[in-house]
């Protein structure tokens, strides 16, 4: 039976009948998941699917309603079924615990639904479903939140921009010398304390270098030190140094603290206009008494600011709990719940800023720096989910043109937000390399170091977020990367131009998975700076720059700021276009390998 009375009687009677009889998939039941499945069941939607591949956490009861303690460590998929269930028992409702791009779920699955909802929280699933959509040709509502902003985004193929159109800016990084050498701010003591911790115990990477700066172009002028020393050390692994002196904590301190900072010192074009660092000694440091009353306070310990000493004494600590895990492994991976890891970085990272006259931060402000954690909101998730659920109803109604994307922005702290909704729908690119006929893309990258394997895990999957690729060399019609296992492991660590991939060569990309096809030409390009990327992927060469966002907060901020309005909501019209500071990458401006900071940004409770 049609509960036909739960669908909102302010709604057309012919919308009323295509709201229930239409076939919903839902991707995603976390944050705006929960939210849009709620709204779904109470407005008279009667057959929906559910995929999402996690499980509860007990940090996620917060704000995803439909779970509750018992449920912890359930999949989130099969009990936002059962609690929905408990709101409307007569919903048709399936659960699917599992990953939207497992080979399960293919174009003919996709094809079965009027309209498919996204809530997911990375860019490699949007992409993928996005694929899809155009695939089947079903409209896809597209959305995400990021602290108090969120946007919602219609995407319909042929008619509206897809998920990709845009060039999506990666995560914000930081000139290597900023971290090497000058530090200004205590997110950069806290990036370069990540990069100590890799350095000394994590996988290797020459990207994450910590000591001094040699090629730095400001120091350049005067600095005439051979760039074979780093400090008064030479450069040698600092891994294999610190093996050496079996990480002797006062050893290491000196070296990182004392030495590479006088080294510094010696750069004195970089002192010009800023304040020096000053050196500190591990003994200095190990008896310092100017700052005990912070210790003593009363806050939690998480939000205090350590003293000193006790920065010095937890990095002496931390360093020999790290050298004991790392015994018998190749190496360790930071992680922001790891103790002993985010102690470390938090001690460290506390000493430089100390050293540079920054900032000190909290353990907990710092780990939040560190793992990239943006608050998640759940008014922000409620108000975005409202908008999918009345958005599918205009998709539903034919109307799509009254569907244009609609951001949400703080206003000011705290309570007020605006609404911001573009005036028309944005057209497609017609150089987009997903949805645009025939698409192409150029790929700059040195054919003479790269690995088949990179190419295809960093700059197929991990950066064109394909799934399945096969490759064929164009000209010679032979498959260079096989999606099908064993077929083609054999070239996995030649490099590219072992397998005739060259300058100016042309690959077939097909991911039978996504039923898309891309043409690659293929650029040689060498690093010149070693901060410089592996590889660059563009569009169209001629236009190399990225899209520039003016930050996202401005899109619709500016416009409320100059409002003098006590409503906690406003909806004014977008002026302009210009995207955001993405928060469909809700939580987690998903980086792409080129980023040396974290992967996916985790949400914590507030
Ligand atoms: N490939 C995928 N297939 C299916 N579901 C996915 C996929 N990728 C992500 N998801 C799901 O999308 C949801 C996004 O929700 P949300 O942004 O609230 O994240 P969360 O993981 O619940 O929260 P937190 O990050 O705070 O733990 C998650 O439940 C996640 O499991
Ligand atoms: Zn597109």
């Amino acid at each position: 039976m049609t509960k036909l009375s739960a669908i909102p009687s302010i709604l057309p009677s012919t919308t009323q009948e295509k709201v229930a009889n239409s076939k919903v998939l839902v991707v995603g039941a976390g944050g705006i998941g929960c939210e849009v499945l709620k709204n779904l069941a109470l407005s008279g939607f009667q057959d929906i699917e559910i995929i999402d591949l996690d499980t509860i956490d007990v940090s996620n009861l917060n704000r995803q309603f439909l779970f509750r303690k018992e449920h912890v460590g359930k999949p989130k998929a099969v009990v936002a079924r059962e609690s929905i269930l408990s709101y409307n028992p007569d919903i048709n409702i399936k659960a699917y615990h599992d990953s939207v791009t497992s080979q399960d779920y293919g174009v003919n699955f996709f094809k079965r639904f009027n309209i498919i909802l996204n809530a997911l929280d990375n860019r490699a699933a949007r992409s993928h479903v996005n694929r899809m959509c155009l695939a089947a040709n079903v409209p896809l509502i597209e959305s995400g939140t990021s602290g108090y902003s969120g946007q919602v985004e219609l995407i319909k193929k042929g008619e509206t921009q897809c998920y990709e159109c845009t060039l999506k800016l990666p995560q914000k990084t930081f000139p290597g010398c900023t971290i090497r050498n000058t530090p200004s701010e205590p997110v950069h003591c806290i990036v370069w304390a990540k990069h100590l911790f890799n350095q000394l115990f994590g996988e290797d990477d020459p990207d994450q270098d910590v000591s001094p700066d040699t090629e730095d172009p400001e120091a350049k002028a005067e600095n005439e030190h051979s760039s074979t020393e780093s400090g008064n050390i030479k450069r040698l692994s600092t891994r294999q140094w610190s093996q050496d002196i079996d990480y002797e904590p006062a050893q290491l301190f000196t070296k990182f603290f004392h030495d590479d900072i006088k080294y510094l010192l010696t750069m004195e074009n970089l002192w010009k206009t800023r304040k020096a660092p000053v050196p500190l000694s591990w003994e200095q440091a190990a008896s310092h008494r100017g700052d005990a009353e912070a210790e003593n306070n009363v806050q939690a310990i998480d939000m205090r600011i350590w003293s000193l000493s006790k920065c010095a004494s937890v990095f002496s600590d931390t360093v020999s709990q790290l050298k004991t895990e790392l015994k018998g492994k190749s190496f360790l991976v930071w992680d922001k719940d790891d103790k002993p890891a985010m102690d470390f970085v938090t001690a460290a990272a506390n000493i430089r800023s100390y050293i540079f006259s920054i900032e000190q931060k909290s353990r907990f402000a710092t780990k939040s720096i560190a793992g990239n954690i943006i608050p998640a909101i759940a008014t922000a998730n409620a108000m975005i989910a409202g908008l999918v659920v009345l958005h599918a109803f205009r998709v539903l109604a034919e109307e799509i043109e009254k569907c244009p994307t609609i951001f949400l922005r703080p206003k000011s702290r705290h309570s007020k937000f605006i609404l911001a909704a573009d005036k028309d729908l944005v057209k497609p690119n017609p150089n987009c390399y997903v949805c645009r006929a025939n698409p192409t893309v150029h790929v700059f990258l040195n054919v003479n170091t790269m690995l088949v394997k990179e190419f295809e895990s960093e700059v197929l999957k991990s950066y064109l977020n394909m799934v399945a690729p096969d490759v064929v060399l164009a000209g010679k019609d032979s498959i260079v990367i096989s999606s099908e296992e064993g077929e083609t492991e054999i070239n996995n660590d030649k490099k590219l131009s072992e397998i005739g991939i060259v300058d100016g060569s042309i690959l077939k990309v097909d991911d039978f998975l996504q039923n898309y096809e891309l043409t690659i030409t293929i650029t040689q390009y060498e690093k010149s700076k070693p901060e410089d990327p592996s590889f660059k992927v563009v569009g169209n060469p001629e236009e190399m720059k990225a899209k520039e966002s003016t930050n996202g907060k401005e899109n619709g901020q500016k416009e409320a700021e100059k409002e003098e309005s006590d409503d906690d909501l406003m909806i004014v019209d977008e002026d302009d276009n210009v995207k955001s500071d993405d928060p469909q990458e809700g939580s987690s401006s998903k980086k792409r390998k080129l980023n040396p900071v974290e992967d996916d940004i985790c949400l914590i409770d507030v």
